[in-house]
């Protein structure tokens, strides 16, 4: 068995990974970690999660940094569900051994380091390691995360917008001149389990944030080579995010045309579904799948896209999994859809 192990287990992607993981047939849980000062050290993770009450007995740890290297050289996955402060800090220390990190914040995810600086309010301090890290959009870089050492998981939003958009820019068939336009929807599980005014029960209402300014524009842009206009929005709901995707296609480019390309560049991805009608989150909440609809008008040249994924499952858990199952050599569903029929 692969030994793993998880920090920020505590928090709502840890709580996922811990569920995933020790469904895995072929993944060992071996150590979950919160915080060096966590108030919840030493807590079973059964009563942090009652959801995950079959796992009593399973406490989490608090983190000590002088730990960190021997952690990494006892276990083969680290999957980091961390602030991203957190994982800039520790994965130095986690890499050089036989173990694979993933993480799932940003701290690894842009090539600029001047850009954690402006969207992130830290300077990065390893550059080698922002030279050194995969992306781990699963269907779109499964060769080079198969012998990656730093997974960098990507975004949640970044996720619906790439899973849409990537095959339509890879096959040039955009626009030049006019920018794509992503208006997406989250879940507030979107924003973590720590308590805030603006994600409490009585003050979530639909509504636009980060108005040109949110961090992940320049995830999306970077790994599409080319700039969006992303607008994301809260919702009342728990899970889920809903990309709806408004873009200028080249002259000529048919309904069948887009077809085409969509099924090619799918055609051996089982984690991503065509659907006839537009998607809907409660069809993948709980899910590991990126669900896709389009269509062409092809009057005035446009192609409107839906995407919906389980921000905390293909947008971050899920999503990891896969990258582990890529990085092992299995399938890339393996421990992913065993519960959902
Ligand atoms: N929620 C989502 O939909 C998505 C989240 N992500 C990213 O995944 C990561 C985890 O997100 P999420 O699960 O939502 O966050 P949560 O706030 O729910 O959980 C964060 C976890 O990290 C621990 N933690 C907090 N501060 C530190 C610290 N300084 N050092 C180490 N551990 C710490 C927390 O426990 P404690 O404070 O007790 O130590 C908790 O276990 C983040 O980087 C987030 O950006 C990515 C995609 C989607
Ligand atoms: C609803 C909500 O608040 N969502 C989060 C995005 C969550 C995510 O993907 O986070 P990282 O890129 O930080 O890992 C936000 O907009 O900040």
């Amino acid at each position: 068995m692969v030994k793993t192990v998880i920090f920020g287990a505590s928090g709502y992607t840890g709580a996922e990974l811990v569920k995933l993981v020790s469904q895995h047939p072929k993944l060992t849980l071996n150590g979950l970690y919160v915080s060096p000062n966590s108030l919840d050290a030493d807590k079973d993770i059964a009563e942090l999660h009652p959801g995950l009450s079959h796992l009593k007995g399973h406490k989490v740890k608090a983190t000590a940094a002088h730990e960190l290297v021997y952690i990494a050289k006892e276990n083969d996955v680290i999957l980091l569900a961390t602030p991203h402060e957190a994982s800039h800090d520790w994965t130095a220390s986690l890499l050089g051994s036989n173990a694979v990190v993933y993480d799932l914040s940003a701290a690894f995810r842009l090539s600029d380091t001047n850009a954690y600086q402006t969207h992130y309010g830290f300077t990065h301090q390893h550059s080698e390691l922002l030279a050194q890290a995969t992306y781990g959009l699963a269907e779109h870089f499964a060769n080079d995360i198969a012998n990656a050492s730093l997974i960098a998981l990507p975004g949640c939003y970044p996720t619906a917008s790439l899973m849409a958009l990537m095959p339509l820019v890879d096959a040039n068939v955009l626009c030049q001149s006019t920018l794509p336009v992503i208006n997406a929807t989250s879940g507030v599980s979107g924003a973590g389990r720590k308590a805030s005014l603006a994600n409490s029960y009585c003050e979530v209402s639909l509504q636009a944030y980060g108005v040109f300014t949110h961090r992940h524009t320049p995830e999306i842009a970077q790994y599409l080579n080319r700039e969006v206009i992303f607008t994301p929005h809260l919702g009342n709901f728990k899970r889920g995010i809903l990309a709806t995707i408004t873009a200028k296609l080249t002259p000529g480019v048919s309904q069948a045309d887009i077809d085409a390309l969509y099924t090619a560049c799918y055609a051996r991805c089982p984690l991503i579904r065509f659907q006839s009608k537009p998607t809907r989150v409660d069809d993948v909440a709980n899910t590991p799948f990126c669900d896709l609809y389009w269509q062409v008008q092809a009057s005035n040249n446009h192609i409107i896209i839906t995407s919906a994924i389980d921000n905390v499952l293909k947008g971050a858990a899920s999503q990891a999994i896969q990258c582990v199952n890529l990085r092992n050599g299995w399938d890339v569903t393996t421990g992913l859809l065993g519960a959902l029929s």
